[in-house]
């Protein structure tokens, strides 16, 4: 496939967010992935061990749906799973994964397979939540170094939760997902203000782990 004037446009957005994410800390290391979508079944990633605060038009590839590289390059090891979210919800154009502190060790100390966050204003950045009261859970699924197996896994909870809007890998990151760039920062944004928040909580209040499920 031909690298054309949308892949190089989509690059250079996804470069000028790395370079933000890199600078907030969420992606250090050379850890984290992005995406765009590119048509319905195909999008463009970061390439595999890239830094993800420097990069170029080089550190990208074009992908088809079952992550199968289409332009030259190693994609992220991480690709099928930002794939099968375009392949989950036809209406989301962009994919964003980080390692954030907060993300890394608030899901290795929140036991159980759920972060319930409740009563904070901001829960209303997620989409068809309108009050601070609202229960939104994120999932934490644990750690796999087999992409796959961990693919299958996410796919089965957001068949039977569609609105979950984030979701965590435990020890590990965040992954989010929007119609686009711009929003899926955005909501990024959001989710990590959470994290900051449930941490901070814990910090004034340990043992009381109030947000999460066993
Ligand atoms: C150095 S972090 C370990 C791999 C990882 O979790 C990650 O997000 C980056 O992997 P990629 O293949 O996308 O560079
Ligand atoms: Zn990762």
């Amino acid at each position: 496939m031909p690298r054309d004037r949308r892949f190089y446009e989509s690059a250079t957005a996804l470069a000028a967010a790395g370079e933000q994410l890199h600078q907030r800390g969420w992606v250090p290391a050379t850890s984290g992935n992005f995406s765009l979508r590119l048509s319905p079944t195909t999008a463009i990633v970061t390439a595999s061990g890239r830094h993800k605060g420097k990069l170029g038009p080089d550190d990208f590839i074009a992908v088809d749906q079952s992550g199968t590289p289409l332009t030259d390059g190693k994609p992220s090891a991480e690709t099928l799973l930002h794939t099968q979210l375009y392949a989950r919800f036809a209406n989301i154009g962009a994919v964003l994964h980080c390692h954030s502190v907060n993300s890394t060790v608030l899901s290795l100390e929140t036991q159980g397979s759920e972060l319930v966050l409740t009563g904070y204003e901001v829960l209303k950045a997620f989409s068809g939540v309108d009050s601070h009261n609202t229960k939104v859970v994120l999932p934490i699924f644990d750690n796999d170094q087999t992409i796959s197996r961990m693919a299958a896994k996410v796919d089965t909870y957001l068949a039977a939760k569609p609105d979950c809007p984030a979701y965590l890998i435990r020890g590990h990151g965040v992954y989010c997902w929007s119609d686009d760039l711009d929003s899926c920062l955005d909501k990024l944004e959001a989710v990590e203000f959470l994290l900051q928040c449930e941490l901070e909580r814990r910090r004034l209040h340990p043992g009381q782990h109030t947000g999460e499920k066993q």
